[in-house]
């Protein structure tokens, strides 16, 4: 098994982290690097793993995850180049950064995978849409798909399709919980206790989620299914139509598309 580096282990590097530990990854297989001392202690309190500094991190791993904000990608790139294994391979988590952007700070011919993850990694139901730099050759990039395949689905995509797919998926958990945040409230306004108005919000997104993943039918034919003539839900739904919460997606997923790109420069 490849030792993995995940330099920024925050909230998307430790959710991967905490993943691939659940799914039989070894302590040992693992070094992390970031950059708050106190934030160091508590990653070896919480998995038992060596936790460093970038350059050390980088220097024993096989696979480099690079799970630092995007505009400090840059200098953890700069920084890690040099000691770098011969053939290491270096795997972006930063939202918007090309892979030829990231090639440009590494040594010539550095193998590069651009991937976007989900926090939903921390419970193995994430989502990774991965993409290959111009030196990376399949059993690289069969690599990648079998550290993200530990926490997840993973999905291949021309790059040109990674702003895009970000923005459904990479931000999505946080659509989906203010869905949920707001279903909670609601259920609060209309006198149910909150424990109880959580559990039942909660509960309905895993049931609907299961639903339409295990049975493969059109959400659309399942909306149809809750939806009795005349009844309760056609008149939330006629509310939810009215105040345009189809075209709010439309919008909000253009903006976070847009959004990475001007990231990506
Ligand atoms: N959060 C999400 O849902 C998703 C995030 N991403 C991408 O993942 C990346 C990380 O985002 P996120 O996890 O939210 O960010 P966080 O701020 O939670 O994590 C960044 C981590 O990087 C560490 N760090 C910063 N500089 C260094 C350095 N020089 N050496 C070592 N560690 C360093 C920080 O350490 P310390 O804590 O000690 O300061 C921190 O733990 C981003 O590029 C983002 O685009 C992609 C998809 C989803
Ligand atoms: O908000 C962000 O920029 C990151 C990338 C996708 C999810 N979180």
């Amino acid at each position: 098994m490849s030792t993995v580096a995940v330099v920024g282990a925050g909230a998307m590097g430790e959710a991967i982290v905490s993943g691939m530990l659940a799914r039989g990854w070894l302590p040992d297989d693992l070094v992390l690097a970031v950059r708050r001392p106190e934030h160091a202690e508590a990653l070896r309190a919480s998995y038992g793993v060596e936790v460093t500094d970038a350059v050390t991190a980088a220097a024993k791993a096989d696979v480099v995850l690079v799970g630092v904000k995007p505009y400090d990608v840059h200098d953890v790139l700069t920084q890690i180049g040099p000691r770098l294994r011969p053939g290491a391979l270096v795997v972006s988590l930063a939202v918007g950064l090309t892979t030829a952007r990231l090639e440009s700070a590494l040594p010539a011919g550095t193998p590069v995978v651009r991937v976007m993850p989900n926090t939903p990694a921390q419970v193995g139901a994430g989502v990774s849409v991965i993409s290959a730099g111009s030196t990376c050759d399949d059993a690289k990039l069969d690599v990648v798909d079998e550290i993200m395949s530990a926490v997840g689905a993973v999905v291949r995509v021309p790059e040109r399709l990674q702003d895009a797919a970000g923005a459904i998926s990479g931000s999505g958990p946080a659509y989906v919980f203010l869905a949920i945040e707001a279903l909670i409230e609601a259920g609060v306004h209309l006198g149910l206790p909150r424990a109880t108005s959580a559990e039942l919000a909660v509960q309905t997104f895993v049931g609907a989620s299961r639903l339409a993943a295990e049975t493969g039918d059109h959400p659309a034919v399942l909306r149809e299914r809750v939806t009795s003539p005349g009844g309760t839900t056609a008149a939330a739904l006629s509310v939810l139509e009215d105040r345009g919460v189809r075209a709010a997606f439309l919008a909000a997923t253009r903006a976070a598309r847009d959004r990475s790109a001007e990231i990506g420069g």
